[in-house]
């Protein structure tokens, strides 16, 4: 069980991802053409509001759930196109999923090790050859003096890099990471979030973050947000960038929109240095078009 052939990680992409929950008497559409391109090895932050769709397109890679329309890729996987039969294989070896609450990935009464060895059943039925031995990944992540410790006994962060050695157990490719630091203070935030990088960096390990936290925001080298189901922007270490869309749209960061509403007119000029948006201060009547 030692560590042949580590895995790198995978390139992950969507094209026109579309989700819809078909709840009684109504259809919610919570992914409306989401395109999104990470390269093996990426660190990328997944932001928004909540009911953005983050969660959804979580679970979309993760192969838990099924897109309603468009392409999803794991690596070599296309996750629309899988059996159920090849969707549990890709979620057993290729796919690790850190859910939100460290607790709600580990199983109470076993110790960080046996939680770790428990965690690779499914991983090694399918006779993976690269399947880490647990108090190996549990030194990796700084958990040796606490392998046999219970897991009340430990500090939120460790209970949380346990959790990570559950998603990672077996060594996959890609790793969802839902709110990982919710509930951690400053140091342990920094712990969790240093952590994830350090073993991106060590086994190319792509991982894809959803948080609410701007702290962590900033430490990611990328970030995409995501809005009423689509990608509105991207980020490069907390500072947000807006992605022009195909038909030349634009959407403005939030921070802009409170100060342009929407009808509101703006000339867009060049400048020395790029592109300036002014307000026009005409105002129109929205329903005529006319000046008001
Ligand atoms: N199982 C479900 N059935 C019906 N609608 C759902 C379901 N899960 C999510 N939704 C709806 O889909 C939309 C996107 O939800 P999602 O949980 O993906 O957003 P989110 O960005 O993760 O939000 P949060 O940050 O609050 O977790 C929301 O309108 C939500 O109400």
């Amino acid at each position: 069980m030692t560590e042949l052939h580590p895995r790198s990680g995978v390139a992950v992409s969507t094209v026109g991802l579309v989700h819809i929950y078909r709840a009684e008497g109504h259809d919610v559409a919570a992914l409306s053409g989401v395109d999104l391109v990470v390269r093996p090895g990426e660190v990328v932050g997944l932001l928004g509001p909540s009911g953005a769709g983050k969660s959804t397109l979580l679970s979309l890679f993760a192969g838990l759930i099924r897109p309603s329309a468009g392409r999803i890729r794991v690596g070599d996987h296309d996750l629309g196109a899988m059996s159920p039969a090849e969707l549990d294989r890709y979620r057993a070896t290729d796919v690790g999923f850190l859910l939100q609450g460290a607790m709600r990935n580990l199983i109470p009464y076993l110790t960080p090790r046996e939680n770790i060895a428990f965690a690779q059943r499914a991983a090694l039925r399918a006779e993976r050859p690269d399947v880490p031995a647990p108090a190996a990944l549990v030194d990796e992540l700084g958990l040796g003096d606490v392998a046999e410790a219970t897991l009340r006994s430990l500090t939120p962060a460790q209970q949380q890099l346990t959790a990570l050695g559950v998603a990672l157990a077996a060594r996959p490719g890609l790793l969802l990471a839902d709110e990982p630091t919710s509930q951690l203070d400053h140091e342990a935030r920094a712990l969790v979030i240093g952590t994830l990088q350090r073993v991106s960096a060590e086994h190319g390990t792509t991982i894809i973050i959803v948080t609410h936290d701007p702290h962590v925001a900033e430490a990611l080298p990328r970030t995409v947000t995501i809005r009423d189901g689509r990608v509105s922007g991207e980020g490069r270490r907390g500072e947000e960038l807006s992605i022009v869309a195909v038909d030349g749209s634009l959407p403005l960061p939030q921070a802009i929109v409170a100060a342009l509403p929407p009808g509101t007119l703006v000339r867009v000029q060049p400048t020395e240095h790029g592109w300036l948006l002014e307000r026009d201060d005409i105002q129109t009547d929205q329903a005529t078009g006319e000046p008001r």
